[in-house]
């Protein structure tokens, strides 16, 4: 049974005011409680307006790791890389921000590469923080021949290699993407969603559960900890 707790909000800038407090709170207690935070944040274009605001945060950002909850498989110079907008927005804070790409062409071997990396960290995430994509993706776990795998990698592989099918039509591409047991594992997860209809499609997949069609529906399925839905208009 998944319990979600959803909080909704006029307009962006008043969920972006909301969930960059929230998400500071958050990396705050790691600090305090284990001396470093790791975060993972989602890409695309709702987080955007956080990303500015959280980067405002007095926090010891020295401290903190932030990773893309998933990548396109793009140089890291093309507008579409998830890291490119993470990097902008919080390398002039001093946090450390990790690339999970790799210029591997085959995507298989880029998720080995990222899981490879990942390992070079200490998991599990105080945070992932996930978008969901109006097809129902949620970090980059699409629908395709790679989907079996983001859902059941055991315990301990963090990433994967994805090709969704069919192909996202705003970024046709391969993906690297954290698992859903890495996702589970965190701390605390959260979910930032706009638009009726990205409403209506998460509470359909909630309803549905183990029967959703839908990937963020299968991943918070297996959900164990409470997870915080904001929404805005
Ligand atoms: O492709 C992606 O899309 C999702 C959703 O993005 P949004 O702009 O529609 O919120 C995002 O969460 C994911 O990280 C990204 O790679």
């Amino acid at each position: 049974m998944i319990e979600a707790e959803w909080w909704d909000y006029d307009d962006a800038d008043e969920m972006a005011d909301a969930v960059a407090g929230d998400i500071g709170f958050i990396i705050e207690s790691a600090l305090d409680a284990r001396g470093e935070a790791l975060i993972a944040v989602p890409g695309g274009r709702t987080p955007l307006p956080i990303y500015q605001r959280l980067a405002k945060a007095k926090l010891n950002w020295k401290k903190v790791t932030i990773i893309p909850t998933d990548d396109r498989l793009v140089p890291l110079s093309d507008d579409r890389s998830n890291v490119r907008a993470i990097a902008q927005a919080f390398l002039p804070t001093g946090a450390r921000v990790f690339p999970i790409t790799s210029d591997i062409d085959d995507y298989k071997l880029a998720g080995n590469s990222a899981n490879a990396k990942l390992n070079e960290l200490k998991f599990p995430l105080d945070l992932a923080w996930l978008g969901v994509g109006g097809d129902g993706h949620t970090a980059s776990i699409f629908d395709g021949p790679d989907l079996d795998e983001a859902l059941n990698a055991p315990k301990g592989r963090h990433a994967i290699g994805v090709m969704p099918d069919p192909m996202p039509s705003d970024v046709p591409v391969a993906r690297v993407t954290l698992t859903r047991s890495a996702i589970l594992s965190a701390r605390t997860v959260l979910i930032t969603v706009t638009g009726d209809a990205k409403k209506a499609l998460l509470e359909g997949a909630i309803a549905d559960g183990q029967s959703s069609k839908l990937p963020i529906g299968r991943v918070l399925a297996e959900a164990e900890q409470p997870i915080d839905i904001h929404w805005s208009a």
